[in-house]
């Protein structure tokens, strides 16, 4: 038995409209178990340095599978995330970049710009997105676990 993704959306306000729009698509979606919304809400300005970590945060902790973030641009919302260890957040606009996201890259967080895609490609995205699964076995793994290795290095770092 499969069970459904575990799923964090979240945007600062110059993404809000679309996370609004993509966060219904996903609870309509049968492949998500559920949607947890770290914000902003309507009237809510903040910044997206604490959204992309907090969405980061549930993911590392365990508590979501992955994440959909969208800002203006869906860069510092990727960075943002990327900052929380052992998150690997990519922003894509454009269908083999997001399949590569999770096939090539293990990543957990993808991240959209309001600003920079339309909404019913940012929607198609989405969807295509929610099938992809990363591959253990696959040779992606050991550069996967290169990017880890690299992460837990820079820990130790003075
Ligand atoms: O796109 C953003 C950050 O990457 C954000 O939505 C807007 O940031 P700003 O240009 O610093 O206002």
């Amino acid at each position: 038995m499969t069970t459904g993704l575990r799923l964090v959306i979240g945007s600062d306000d110059a993404g809000f409209d679309y996370k609004e729009i993509l966060k219904r698509d996903l609870e309509a979606d049968d492949r998500v178990a559920s949607v947890v919304d770290v914000g902003v809400g309507d009237d809510e300005h903040t910044a997206y340095p604490h959204i992309g970590a907090a969405a980061g945060r549930l993911v590392a902790a365990g508590e979501a599978d992955r994440a959909l973030l969208v800002c203006g641009t869906g860069l510092g919302v990727a960075i943002s995330a990327s900052k929380v260890p052992g998150v690997r957040a990519v922003t894509a606009h454009d269908s083999f970049s997001v399949e590569r996201s999770v096939l090539s890259n293990d990543a957990q967080v993808l991240c959209f710009g309001q600003r920079v895609v339309g909404i019913e490609l940012a929607r198609r995205l989405a969807r295509e997105w929610l099938g992809y699964t990363f591959d253990p076995t696959s040779a992606s793994a050991p550069k996967v676990a290169a990017i880890s290795q690299i992460e837990r290095s820079a820990d130790r770092a003075p």
